[in-house]
């Protein structure tokens, strides 16, 4: 028997401008590169043989974000970033397409927490927008049961920066934000920095986008379906407690998340389809 760990095998698909990697594991899209320059931010030290959640990417959370409502629920995220989804057929501009059904997961463990079966598919697809390739990534969730249901859900983007002590958020200023670090009610303030450990769940939706200390814009993101918006960071004292997290690592990246938990969590109403979605809209121009 071989001792070497079952490794992942990732899609790859490479277009005039773009690189795209992604798992069947999670549906996880793990790289957007753009000109050669990464916007979507991986961990060199991702586990990438199924046996835990990718650190970096897009994980798909499903049906709860974090540790849920209550902050009780295990696994972090739900059930769906760590399940095997089916590749299935894609529609227009889409690269990649999955599905999942909630009686994919029933032996999961988690799945005695799931508030209701569904049936998910999920889509990665590189659209044109003003002659800009954008990425668009949509979570469709269908409610397969005779009654209505809350879920939460998350796109939880992992985007590359060169230093995140010196970058900024922009289009969150003047929302409320829920500071999960100190259990504050805050309010923003201008534009989003960062100088310590970072978990805030703002009230808004965006646009946002992601610019650099100079203000020069790298990326826009148009969430769609989902109300608010995470940012989040470890820093170096927790990232030295996440295994699959490099110690410097935590300076590349920064979440900034499209998300529907506790009292903005999703309705899925009997038989209805919902759709939670992300825009990536590079702004920097190749020789920039
Ligand atoms: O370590 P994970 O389960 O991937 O979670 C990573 C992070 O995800 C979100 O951003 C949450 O707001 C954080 O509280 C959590 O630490």
């Amino acid at each position: 028997m071989s001792e070497t760990a079952p490794t992942l095998v990732p899609h790859v698909h490479e277009s005039d401008r773009s690189r795209l990697v992604a798992y069947d594991h999670g549906a996880h899209l793990v790289e957007w590169t753009v000109d050669g320059r990464r916007v979507v931010w991986v961990s060199d030290e991702a586990v990438l043989d199924g046996s835990a959640p990718i650190r970096g990417g897009v994980p798909i959370c499903f049906p709860w974000f974090a540790g849920g409502p209550q902050d009780d629920l295990t696994p972090s995220h739900g059930v769906v970033r760590t399940a095997t989804w089916r590749p299935t057929e894609t529609d227009g501009a889409e690269v990649w397409a999955w599905e999942l059904d909630s009686s994919d997961v029933i032996e999961a463990p988690g799945a005695e927490h799931l508030p209701g079966p569904f049936r998910a598919r999920y889509a990665v697809a590189l659209e044109q927008e003003d002659g800009t390739e954008t990425l668009v990534l949509r979570l469709r969730l269908t409610n397969t049961g005779p009654d209505d249901y809350r879920a939460e859900a998350a796109l939880h983007t992992y985007l590359a920066v060169d230093d995140v002590r010196q970058v900024r958020v922009l289009g969150l200023e003047g929302a409320g934000y829920l500071d999960k670090v100190t259990g504050e009610h805050e309010v923003q303030d201008g534009p989003v920095t960062m100088e310590g450990e970072t978990d805030r769940v703002y009230e808004r939706s965006g646009p946002v986008t992601l610019a650099d200390a100079d203000g020069r814009a790298l990326l826009e993101l148009r969430p769609g379906g989902a109300a608010q918006t995470v940012v989040w960071n470890p820093w170096a004292d927790q990232a030295v407690r996440l295994a699959d997290l490099g110690d410097e690592e935590w300076t590349r990246f920064v979440c900034v998340e499209t998300v529907a938990r506790g009292e903005r969590a999703l309705t899925l109403r009997a038989g209805d389809t919902t759709e939670v979605s992300c825009r990536m809209v590079p702004l920097l121009s190749p020789t920039a």
